[in-house]
């Protein structure tokens, strides 16, 4: 078991890390102050370990909502669910709400508390790789819109942060990689020895390895952890955990949510950034090769859909939250391991981005 914390003052909070840690009262009831508690979870993960987690819970009241499963259901109708549930069940502001599930659960959950009353307690138990490794921490919560992910929000920070890494053994594969773009993308932005770790156990950590898998949630946590404890609002060096994001969130709203996956669409769109890095000169070709290869070993797609077209993108990265006063900023890289936020770039440059072949690059690749 390991215990890392997010710092920051009075909304500080533990993360724990650990194999069968959501069968032990120890990391969660001390987080619950009230009788009552909320699991917010959905109908593909309940089966798996809601039975689990109310044993955990004994003595508490608890009330189950099981929303349907997706990224499509990250929408108002079914946040209103929740409180549908909470209201008919008579939680008032001592009630804590547990997120139990992927991403969508945990950002969905966490608005909902940042809402209810306006604002009761939570906590985090992340069960995806992905959300292991990001979503659960760092207090972004919120759903999406039509017309832009992520759109509507909180930030508002868990009380504890709750991490069974035994629940990956029933993750979908296609699941595992999605979240193994999030892992690569601390490599990419501030971690180059990272990198050459991920290099090295990626068969391994495919393979649900549980101590390479371990340890990349940890250096990811790690990451994120410190990221989040120096900017929580987002109002600098937080960006940097957007690389990729701009371009990938395009693709998740223009192709339908749920079409490609957070972390599919996150590859893609880090893909896009790489070029442009290279095309501005900071990023070298075999760098970027270096990291696409990464990406294609970790199973996760490096060509943006062919349906997209260069309008498309910038329909929806008009709206992206890095814009700021009008003008887009973009995280790109300056070398393997150091991002920049910036929105000094020539738009020829984009251009030539959005409409690159990212085909030719792939067959670079090989195998
Ligand atoms: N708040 C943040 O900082 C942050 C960071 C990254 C991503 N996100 C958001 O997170 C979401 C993506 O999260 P995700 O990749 O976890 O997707 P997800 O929540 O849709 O979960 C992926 C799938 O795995 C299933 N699942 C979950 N746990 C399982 C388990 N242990 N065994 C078997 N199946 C399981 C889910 O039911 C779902 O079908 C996106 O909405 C993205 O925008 C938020
Ligand atoms: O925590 C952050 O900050 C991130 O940017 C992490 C991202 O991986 C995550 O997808 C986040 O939800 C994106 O945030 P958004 O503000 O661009 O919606
Ligand atoms: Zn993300």
């Amino acid at each position: 078991m390991r215990t890392l914390n997010v710092n920051l003052g009075e909304r500080s909070y533990p993360i724990f890390i650990g194999q069968d840690v959501l069968s032990q009262q120890q990391y969660i009831l001390p987080y619950i102050k009230g009788r009552k508690v909320a699991v917010v979870t959905n109908e593909t993960v309940a089966p798996l370990y809601l039975e689990k987690l109310k044993a955990t819970l004994q003595g508490k009241e608890v009330t189950a909502v099981v929303l349907p499963d997706g990224e499509r259901y990250k929408t108002w109708e079914v946040l209103q669910k929740i409180f549908d549930a909470l209201l008919e069940d008579k939680h008032d502001r001592a009630t804590t709400i547990i997120a139990l599930g992927g991403g969508v659960i945990g950002d969905m959950a966490g608005f909902a508390a940042a809402c209810y009353q306006r604002g009761v307690d939570f906590i985090q138990v992340p069960t995806t790789l992905l959300s292991q490794v990001d979503s659960s921490v760092g207090g972004k919560t919120g759903i999406n819109h039509p017309l832009g992910k992520n759109m509507v929000g909180a930030f508002y920070q868990p009380k504890a942060v709750v991490i069974d890494t035994s629940s990956l053994v029933t993750l979908p594969e296609r699941e595992l990689s999605a979240g193994l773009a999030e892992v690569i993308k601390y490599g990419l932005i501030c971690d180059e020895p990272f990198l050459v770790r991920l290099e090295e156990s990626i068969d391994q950590l495919r393979l649900l390895d549980q101590s390479k898998l371990s340890e990349a949630i940890e250096r990811s946590c790690a990451a994120k952890a410190d990221v989040v404890g120096a900017d929580e609002r987002e109002s600098g060096i937080r960006a940097t955990l957007n690389l990729g994001h701009t371009f990938g969130h395009a693709i998740e709203a223009h192709q339908g949510y749920g079409s490609w996956l957070h972390g599919e669409a996150v590859a893609a769109g880090t893909a896009m950034a790489l070029e442009m890095s290279c095309r501005l000169g900071w990023l070298s070709r075999d760098d970027q090769i270096r990291a696409l290869r990464l990406f294609k070993r970790a199973g996760l797609p490096v060509v943006p859909p062919a349906s997209m077209s260069p309008d498309d993108f910038m329909k929806y990265m008009a709206v992206d939250k890095k814009v700021l006063d009008g003008q887009l900023r973009l995280v790109l890289l300056k070398r393997l391991g150091e991002a920049v936020v910036t929105s000094d770039f020539p738009y020829d440059t984009l251009k030539q981005t959005l409409s690159a072949d990212y085909q030719a690059l792939a067959e670079q690749l090989g195998d």
